[in-house]
């Protein structure tokens, strides 16, 4: 079980303590962990959270993430910490931020006081600006991906970039897939006509931060969807989106009272030609942006761009080894062929018993869900009599229950001793899916309740996905429907926006 192999990795490392699991992205889930130190107590150790991505699952995206996130070391940025292989994950390692995202506090508060942004905005911009000067962009900068960590002497939370799964370093090829998303990406990005356009991912990075100061200003999108879900269902939906961010059609709420030289910084960020876009360096020259800057934070990007690579960080030679090696199916995956029949259905039920938890492990459910489930497989289950000849692997300790009932069943000797067993476990089963149901009604309560009292502001993480296949498959058929003349006409000024798009607006 995805948990159950967790902590028995991570305790038998001898390194680590999994402590909770802080929640789950598109690609795995992420828990907070403390290593081990000789005289630490429990949970005295340094607070890491580990990102555990499905070895089955590395994409290039994932060894970007991993790459490009093992370069940055600055203030603004999670430190990454190291990375390892489990039987079934890859996990990385990396400082914990303890004050939740800046999404979460955007949303408690309604809207920020414009001291308060630009606090926050500073650090970004001087975060953002880092990685750009390491050639790296990051292509999903949102309030989601700006982690907070509070500081006892002061009086806000420091800024932490994280997630650099659709980060592309300049290194590598020209940026050209349409990933991040939908609410926070440049035009650019979005009318990538050709497939094969290219956009300069840093720029792109630009409008994104632009959305984030308007966001923490306004409590909303600048270019939201225009119906009631917020959902863009349809390609007409897209269109007046892309008109509204062409035509730089956003408001700002009389009662927001924005300066008028923080609107003239927003202005310049969220300019659709990339061409014409403020560039980080201008920001970090702007009025707005100087006023109440920290000192040291001018120099802060010279200092750590001139720094030594973070101490005890595997290269990214090593790394991309690492990566290779996680491709490979796990040795202890295998299910061994001279072992007698029993024992390889016994590794195959375990594989099965694992998928299932970790699929429901995607779907969400928390990790106190959890616990209780595995309790109430204990204790339903009968303890092994005899143990199987194999070595029982690490995680297999736990005993995933039909596993383990499934692994007695084919000890004992008639099928009538162990149809109690497999009772047992379609009631935990069914146990289990009512407490799944009970856990997503309670979800889409808690969403509800946070819409009423914060109309303006995305609140299911759903709308603040990244952006999917089938978005993309609609963002494309209706740009070229635009392109050709197709129904609903476009606005002056995003036809204009097309015909530039495909030449001098992509370079
Ligand atoms: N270093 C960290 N410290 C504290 N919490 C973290 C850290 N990294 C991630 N988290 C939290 O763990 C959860 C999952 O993070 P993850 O980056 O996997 O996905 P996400 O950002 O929610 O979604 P997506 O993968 O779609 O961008 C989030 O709630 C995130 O705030």
């Amino acid at each position: 079980m995805a948990d159950q192999e967790l902590i028995a990795a991570l305790n038998e490392s001898g390194y680590f303590q999994h402590l909770e699991t802080l929640g789950k992205g598109s690609f795995g889930f992420v828990v907070r962990a403390c290593r081990r130190t000789a005289d630490s107590t429990q949970g005295g150790g340094e607070a890491l959270a580990i990102k555990l991505l499905p070895r089955a699952e590395v994409t290039k995206y994932v060894e970007a993430e991993i790459v490009n996130h093992s370069l940055m070391r600055h203030p603004h940025v999670i430190q990454f910490k190291e990375v390892f292989l489990s039987r079934r994950f890859i996990c990385i390692a990396m400082e914990y931020a303890s004050g939740g995202s800046l999404f979460q506090y955007v949303q408690r508060q309604g809207r920020l006081k414009e001291a308060v942004a630009r606090w926050f905005f500073q650090q970004l911009v001087v975060g953002v600006d880092y990685c750009h000067r390491k050639g790296v962009a990051n292509r999903d900068i949102k309030l989601e991906n700006t982690l907070l960590q509070d500081v006892p002497r002061l009086p806000l939370p420091l800024v932490k970039i994280c997630d650099f799964g659709y980060s592309k370093a300049e290194n590598k090829s020209a940026a050209k897939s349409k990933v991040g998303t939908l609410t926070y990406m440049a035009p650019e990005v979005l009318i990538n006509i050709n497939r094969d356009g290219k956009y300069d991912g840093k720029v792109a990075d630009i409008w994104s931060c632009g959305v984030m100061l308007y966001v923490m200003l306004c409590g909303k999108y600048p270019f939201d969807s225009p119906n009631a879900t917020g959902v863009i269902a349809a390609p007409n939906d897209f269109i007046s989106m892309l008109e509204r961010m062409v035509g730089r059609q956003y408001r700002f709420p009389p009662d927001a009272s924005i300066s008028a030289e923080c609107i003239d910084l927003l202005q310049q960020m969220l300019l659709p030609e990339p061409h014409r876009r403020i560039t980080a360096e201008g920001i970090m020259a702007h009025p707005w942006f100087n006023t109440n800057l920290p000192p040291e934070a001018s120099s802060m990007n010279a200092t750590y761009l001139g720094a030594a690579p973070p101490a005890g960080v595997l290269a990214p030679e090593a790394i991309r080894k690492l990566i290779e090696e996680a491709r490979m199916p796990s040795k202890s995956c295998k299910v061994d062929p001279a072992a007698s029949p029993q024992q390889q259905a016994a590794v195959v039920m375990q594989l099965v018993a694992e998928e299932q938890a970790t699929r429901q492990q995607a779907r969400g459910m928390p990790y106190a869900y959890q616990q209780q489930q595995q309790q109430q497989q204990q204790q339903l289950t009968v303890p092994m009599q005899c143990q199987s000849q194999q070595p029982e692997p690490a995680h297999a300790r736990g005993a995933a229950a039909p596993a383990a009932a499934y692994q007695q069943q084919q000890q004992q000797p008639a099928m009538g001793a162990a149809l109690p067993h497999l009772l047992q476990q379609q009631q935990v089963m069914l146990l289990q899916r009512l407490q799944e149901q009970q856990w997503q009604q309670q979800q889409q309560g808690q969403a509800q309740q946070q819409q009423q009292q914060h109309p303006g502001l995305l609140h299911t993480h759903e709308r603040n996905a990244d952006v999917d296949d089938e978005t993309l498959m609609m963002i494309d058929t209706a740009i070229t429907a635009q392109m050709g003349g197709g129904p609903g006409t476009a606005s002056a000024d995003l036809q204009a926006y097309l015909a530039g798009a495909a030449g001098k607006l992509q370079n």
